[in-house]
């Protein structure tokens, strides 16, 4: 009967609430979500308009697709949608959410926010790793030299690459051994998992029930040991030149001079590291996977990419960064695949902290949001043939992904707006330049490549990209 009720007699408010698939009891709508929740919500949107409140058990969630409702959300009342909602998993993982991808909106936030942006991720800062980016590029060319043409996994190789830059910029040099890397998968695969209790606080036993939230707290534990003895090094060591300091001692200096008027414990500073790893490593390969992955389904774009990186290395050993604001064709690769696969495809997920009125909709305060960035990066009203791959579109286009055009929104907008987006393009556009610059690759399989998603936050390709690889002389 409740089934029934709740499907045919959903109950009336006065508020002129956003259009609501129907539901069942208890879970809401979160059956409808699959395992591609950007594509469900997508193909809802079509039925149920751009802005859309669904219930996941017991949370109102407001479900965004369209270029102005990310437009009002991130931009006209920025401030009320800047909260993050609570969340099981990442507030075990990230230290209580004393980080600052999941750190409530307030006064603690905007002191993290900005260490972030004024001490680890200025221009200058992240010019500064160049020899770290460029140190790592020469030693992928080189593992890929040494597979003599033979299959190369240039996924496993993109993965370990960008683990390696973030580990030699945070802490200061590499950790390659099998235990960091189980560590780190662990945990991004927990983060992306989804736990009942947040949804439904009724049914919080089931997640201790199928051992999420234990899982949960020994990968928090161990990598709290881990920073403890990464931090316990930093302090050791003798001085260190500003211009070989990592994020670590950056981090303990700050702490140190107390310059910031805040008080940083040591906790601080592992959730703060533990952010450039969870947020910057998957999402920063993901876009390097599919950009090639792209590029091998079509030979024309590869050959105008490679004309571009010839042209621009004249014979050099290798592309540098100086190269990489000359190669157009290259930006507007990856912008295209940033686009097509946005990382992190439903974004962020925020929450209303007052009552607002959206499009003519009332949305209560306390409404979780989520904005399908990957649906608005696909709709036909903006893009011209949405779902083809062609990054000419990006040339002589102002559309950037600084978060101003809201029809291209990889890395979100706003206060809570990416604050790594040099960071992460620096390595992948060194990396793709050289990749086409110094390989020819070809499919190891006669088969198309298979372009299928991973379930998570981040979505990358199902399957490793397998190639095999030749020099271009
Ligand atoms: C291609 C690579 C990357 C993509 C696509 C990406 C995307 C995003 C997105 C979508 C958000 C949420 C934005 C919102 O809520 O509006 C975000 C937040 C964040 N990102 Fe990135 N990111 C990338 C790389 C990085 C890197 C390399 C770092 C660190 C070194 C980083 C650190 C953060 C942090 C700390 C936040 C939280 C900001 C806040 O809540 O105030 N990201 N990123």
């Amino acid at each position: 009967l409740l089934l029934l009720k709740s499907l045919y007699f959903p109950s009336k408010s006065d508020k002129n609430l956003p259009p609501s698939p129907p539901k069942l009891p208890l879970i809401g709508n979160l059956h409808q979500l699959g395992s591609s929740p950007h594509r469900a919500l997508h193909a809802m949107a079509q039925t149920y308009g751009p802005l859309m409140l669904l219930r996941l058990g017991t949370v109102p969630v407001l479900v965004a697709s369209s270029v102005d409702a990310a437009r009002d959300i991130m931009k006209t009342h920025d401030i009320i949608f800047s909260n993050r909602p609570k969340l099981n998993i990442p507030s075990i993982l990230c230290y209580g959410s004393k980080d600052i991808a999941f750190a409530q909106y307030g006064e603690y936030w905007r002191q993290v926010k900005s260490i972030a942006v004024l001490h680890l991720l200025t221009n200058k800062r992240v010019q500064s790793y160049r020899h770290v980016r460029e140190d790592e590029m020469a030693l992928m060319i080189e593992k890929i030299r040494d597979t003599h043409k033979s299959e190369v996994n240039l996924s496993e190789l993109l993965i370990s690459l960008t683990n390696n830059v973030v580990c030699r910029v945070a802490l200061g040099r590499t950790y390659e051994g099998r235990k960091f890397k189980s560590l780190l998968e662990r945990f991004l695969e927990l983060l992306g998992c989804f736990s009942v209790g947040s949804y439904v606080p009724s049914l919080a036993w089931v997640d201790r029930l199928t051992g999420l939230e234990r899982r949960a707290d020994e990968i928090a534990k161990e990598f709290d040991e881990f920073f403890e003895s990464v931090i316990d090094e930093h302090v050791s060591k003798k001085f260190v030149g500003v211009e070989s300091q990592d994020l670590v001692d950056i981090l303990l200096e700050v702490q140190r001079d107390n310059s910031t008027g805040f008080h940083i414990e040591k906790d601080v500073i592992k959730a703060i590291i533990l952010d450039v790893f969870a947020a910057g490593t998957d999402t920063t390969f993901t876009n390097l996977e599919w950009a090639i992955s792209e590029l091998l389904r079509h030979p024309q774009a590869m050959k105008k990419l490679q004309q571009e990186a010839w042209e621009i290395g004249q014979g050099r050993p290798m592309i540098t960064e100086d190269d990489l604001e000359k190669m157009a064709y290259l930006k507007a690769v990856l912008k295209e695949t940033l686009r097509l696969h946005t990382p992190i495809p439903l974004l962020v997920p925020r929450e209303s902290t007052q009552d607002v009125k959206l499009l003519g909709y009332d949305i209560p305060s306390g409404t979780q949001v989520i904005i399908n960035a990957w649906a608005i990066a696909r709709d036909p009203s903006k893009w011209e043939e949405p779902n083809e791959f062609r990054p000419e579109r990006f040339l002589n286009s102002p559309i950037d992904y600084k978060g101003l055009h809201f029809e291209f929104i990889p890395f979100g907008g706003g206060r809570r707006g990416c604050p790594a987006i040099q960071f992460a393009m620096a390595i992948n556009e060194l990396v793709l330049a050289n990749l086409v610059y110094k390989f020819h690759f070809t499919l190891v399989s006669e088969e198309d490549l298979d372009m299928s998603e991973s379930i998570g936050l981040t979505v990358h390709k199902k399957r490793p990209i397998l190639v095999s690889a030749t020099s271009c002389s």
